[in-house]
């Protein structure tokens, strides 16, 4: 039963119980229609965002891929991996009905019954490869995030039949199969202008040998400036694949310290950004970069991040060819499952996590 609407969640385990127990996550508070932020959601002044730390006319680079051949194009891809760690892509190969249908996905999975989303919670699903959730790690969290996800861990197809939401699962395979060539694309660029030419097999697994979507559900809050929709953090994949819908509020680090920039809304566009892995196996080259996101006070938000990682039982480290050339090394070789879970015991944490592996 919901609670009364007189000051509801004063006491942390009714906030608790019909957030994360019930499965009514954000978008359950969100439609009760509060006047007020309850308490637990305050973030503390230092992680809200602050409008004069906005870069006004500032941009991550947007790039045209329908050449990705040619050496200019690359070689804008391999400068934004390094300068920004993030960057736009347009005339890509996904077809814009394969975006349009998982965000429809995504608003179906979350107009579900809370109880029926609930059957995919840390607590209900029937595997770890699927998982309902609300902030980030809420039980190591001072002050919880304004954002319910659905985290799909990709095994194969006749898990993902098994074990997935119905209503989703065949939007995000489309999704993720149909993404694989601009991701390869990438990789090969990235990888060129590391001086590693070839990805043979291994090299591919070790890049891209595990995916994992996440559906982002963003309610909109009351007293959005209270609060955040993802704190500060970097990806831990090797690259991180963003489709946003029309309503903004993505924020990525600019280069000159205190500043954020804005990620605007671009229609068919991808967002595509550097991870801890990627920062990792390139010896810091390429960077990835904090990025946040904001609540909003009027609009529901939703984004679909695939994030492209090593598998959980490789050993990462900076690339064998880089030492080739003298480079000393600035990390050591971590087992990437345990790289993954140092990132999900504790509340997000800004470029911390990269410590883990720091030598
Ligand atoms: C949710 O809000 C987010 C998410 C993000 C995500 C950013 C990324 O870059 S995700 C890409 C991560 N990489 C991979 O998933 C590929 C490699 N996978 C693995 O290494 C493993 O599958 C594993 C993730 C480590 C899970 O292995 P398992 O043996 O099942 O380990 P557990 O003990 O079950 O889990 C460890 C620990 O992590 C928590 N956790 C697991 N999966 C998730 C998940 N999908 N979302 C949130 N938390 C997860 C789990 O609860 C465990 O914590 P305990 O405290 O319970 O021990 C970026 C920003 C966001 O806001
Ligand atoms: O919603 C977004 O725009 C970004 C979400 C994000 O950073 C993440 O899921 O890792
Ligand atoms: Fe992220």
């Amino acid at each position: 039963m919901a609670p009364t609407l007189a000051d509801p969640f004063n006491d942390s385990s009714a906030l608790i119980n019909f957030v994360i127990n019930q499965g009514n996550g954000v978008k359950g508070l969100s439609e009760l229609g509060l006047k007020a932020l309850p308490k637990q959601y305050i973030q503390p002044l230092e992680e809200r965002m602050c409008m004069n730390s906005i870069v006004p006319q500032g941009s991550i680079p947007i790039i045209d891929m329908s050449n990705w051949e040619d050496p200019n194009v690359a070689k804008s891809i391999c400068d934004a991996a390094s300068a920004w760690g993030f960057f736009q892509i347009v005339n890509h190969d996904v077809p814009v009905e394969v975006l349009e249908n998982v965000k429809d996905a995504t608003y179906n999975f979350f107009r579900l019954p809370a109880e029926v989303k609930n059957k995919y919670s840390k607590e209900h699903s029937s595997s770890n490869n699927v998982r309902f959730g609300t902030s980030f790690t809420p039980q190591a969290e001072k002050s919880l995030e304004w954002k319910d996800y659905l985290s799909l861990f990709y095994v194969s197809e006749e898990e993902a039949s098994a074990l997935w939401p119905p209503v989703c699962r065949q939007q995000v395979l489309d999704y993720m199969k149909k993404s694989e060539l601009v991701i390869k694309q990438l990789l090969q660029v990235l990888m060129k202008g590391l001086n590693v030419n070839e990805i043979d097999a291994a090299k591919e697994s070790l890049l891209m040998g595990s995916m994992r979507t996440n559906l982002n559900y963003y309610p909109k809050c009351p007293n959005p400036e209270l609060t955040v929709g993802v704190g500060r953090h970097s990806d831990v994949s090797t690259l991180t694949i963003l489709l946003q819908d029309e309503i903004g509020g993505l924020f990525v680090r600019g280069n000159k310290g205190d500043d954020w920039i804005h990620v605007p809304p671009i229609k068919g566009s991808l967002v595509i950004n550097v991870g801890d892995a990627l920062q990792i196996m390139s010896n810091g080259r390429y960077r990835s970069v904090e990025h946040r996101v904001v609540a909003n006070g009027s609009k529901n938000r939703i984004s679909v991040p695939i994030f492209v990682n090593p598998r959980p039982a490789d050993m990462i480290g900076p690339l064998p060819e880089l030492a080739t050339n003298g480079e000393k090394p600035i990390y050591k070789q971590v087992l990437y499952s345990d790289y993954v879970k140092h990132f999900f015991r504790k509340a997000h944490d800004g470029k911390k996590t990269v410590e883990f592996a720091e030598l």
